[in-house]
């Protein structure tokens, strides 16, 4: 049971048009908490003609909401950031009990996605146009922003509440309207902050959210010629499908997919700052992260400093369910993803990998996986290609700066990635051949509310969060008025 002071928060229906619904069929999804596999939940499997429904809804709701002053939207926003604050404990509860992190972690996240709340309540207010000097006299030239109109979302499960807000925020800010898909094994959060942005006055069809079949609901938001914008976080390989599923009707797209970070430590580095940051970037989640270290690549005079002190710390840390005090890592999502990590280990140790620490499923059975360090790894190994999203630090030698670039760069992937200098020259020729889009120098922990979050080559597209997260919600439309 789930220890909450708001029973309010756990809503077992879907919120559509302000009301809260379950299908029609009575269908319903299980959800389950990955400690222990029990059934904490059950969320409603809406029909094709249930979620049309939310986007006729949207479709009636944009024009008030759209036509609102901006500071109104604004503060309703910042009310909707002070409840979530308000309710960080029940949220980061909910959150633990159908994802699995730490308590300590989800509370972290609920903040983190209330920040975005916060900072786009603020953007809201700053959505300016251009008047532009005319070639011609008789002419003036302005330029307005308005909302895109009806927006859609699908989220992942390892971030159920900020990489929610970091896309309902801006939307609503712009004026948009949104549709929420939450993943299957994380819908709690979502519903519950759905109740509060209901409590601070979110209109009815500003903010709906359904759960159901994703590929089904998938393709009604996606067909809909209504819907204007889908915003998709989760694995490139669904993004590739979403967005040949919104081409017949030219959808903006913002898409957050998957990564491949390289996390390199060179010889003139701060061993111990990079063994920190290492293990932040790398085991936070339990490794389920889409910014997390993939491929940590040591420079051969440090090597086996850095690898000694590494898997030292990496042996402490604590593995055990989410509710527990001072555990560190929790269990995977699902059996799928520690097979994942257990194939990528087989792998890497066939072709001449060694286990320094970890290497097995955690005593603590079921989802449970030993925090794991491996030496000796190389690039004909799936480490090298694949993103493990699990506690795995492969860890890849390497002998000059040229070709530890090249190994960086040498992937589909272009998320986050991460380096340690203490040479300020090395650092500016680092970061300007690095072909990502974000970059963590001398740190593992780069995601706040206010830079550009998001990738480049098969990573994604557009940014989220920052002064250029709200432009994804918004057109660019050009006035030439001619006087007479
Ligand atoms: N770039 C980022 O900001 C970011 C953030 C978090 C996670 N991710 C990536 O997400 C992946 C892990 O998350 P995941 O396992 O939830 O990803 P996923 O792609 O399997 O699922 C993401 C969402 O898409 C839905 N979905 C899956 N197939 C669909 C289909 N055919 N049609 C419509 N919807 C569909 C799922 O139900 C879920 O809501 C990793 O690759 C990770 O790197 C990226
Ligand atoms: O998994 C992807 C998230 O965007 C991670 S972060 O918390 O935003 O860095």
């Amino acid at each position: 049971m789930i220890q909450l002071r708001s029973t309010a928060l756990l809503r077992e229906s879907c919120l559509i048009n302000g009301s809260w619904s379950t299908a029609s069929s009575k269908e319903a999804i299980e959800v389950r908490d990955p400690a222990d596999g029990s059934i904490i939940a059950h969320v409603p499997s809406l029909s094709a003609s249930e979620v049309a429904q939310a986007i006729e809804a949207a479709q009636k709701a944009f024009g008030p909401w759209s036509q609102l002053a901006a500071k109104e939207r604004a503060q309703i926003l910042r009310r909707w950031f002070e409840l979530i604050l308000a309710n960080a404990d029940d949220l980061a509860a909910l959150m633990t009990a159908e994802q699995g992190k730490p308590l300590a972690e989800a509370k972290g996240e609920i903040v983190y996605a209330a920040s975005f709340i916060e900072w786009f309540a603020e953007e809201a207010k700053r959505v300016y146009g251009e008047i532009i000097p005319a070639p011609q006299a008789d002419k003036r030239l302005m330029v307005l922003k308005q909302p895109v109109g009806v927006c859609a979302a699908i989220t992942p499960w390892n971030f159920p509440a900020a990489m929610i807000t970091r896309k309902v925020a801006p939307a609503l800010a712009a004026g948009c309207v949104i549709i929420v898909k939450p993943a299957e094994q994380t819908p709690l959060t979502a519903l519950a902050l759905g109740v509060l942005a209901e409590e601070a006055g979110v209109p009815a069809g500003v903010l709906q959210i359904v759960t159901g079949d994703s590929r089904e609901v998938g393709r009604v938001l996606t067909g809909s010629d209504v819907v204007r914008k889908l915003s998709f976080t989760g694995s490139t390989e669904v993004g590739r499908i979403l967005m040949a599923q919104c081409a017949p009707s030219i959808k903006r797209l913002s898409l957050e997919l998957g990564g491949n970070a390289p996390f390199i430590v060179f010889d003139d580095a701060d061993l111990d700052a990079a063994v920190e940051g290492a293990i932040a970037s790398k085991y936070r989640n339990a490794g389920q992260t889409c910014v997390c270290a993939n491929r940590l690549y040591v420079q051969a005079g440090v090597f086996d400093a850095f690898a000694e002190k590494l898997a030292a710390k990496v042996a402490t840390l604590q593995v055990g369910r989410g509710t527990e005090p001072g555990v560190q890592i929790g269990p995977l999502i699902d059996e799928a993803a520690v097979e994942k990590v257990e194939s990528h280990l087989a792998d890497a140790v066939s072709k001449g990998a060694r286990i320094v620490t970890g290497g097995k499923r955690h005593g603590l059975g079921g989802l449970f996986f030993e925090p794991t360090v491996l030496a000796g790894a190389t690039g004909a190994m799936r480490v090298a290609r694949e993103e493990t999203f699990g506690p795995l630090a492969p860890l890849f030698r390497f002998e000059t700066e040229e070709e530890v670039i090249a190994l960086a760069n040498d992937t589909e992937f272009g998320l986050a990635s991460y380096f340690y200098t203490e040479n300020i020259r090395r650092a500016w020729r680092v970061v300007e051949a690095l072909e990502y889009g974000m970059i963590g120098h001398n740190t593992g922990l780069i995601s706040n509310e206010v830079a550009p979050f998001g990738g480049v080559k098969q990573s994604g597209l557009g940014r989220e969060g920052s002064h250029h997260g709200i432009e994804e919600y918004l057109e660019v439309k050009y006035w030439c008025s001619a006087l007479r």
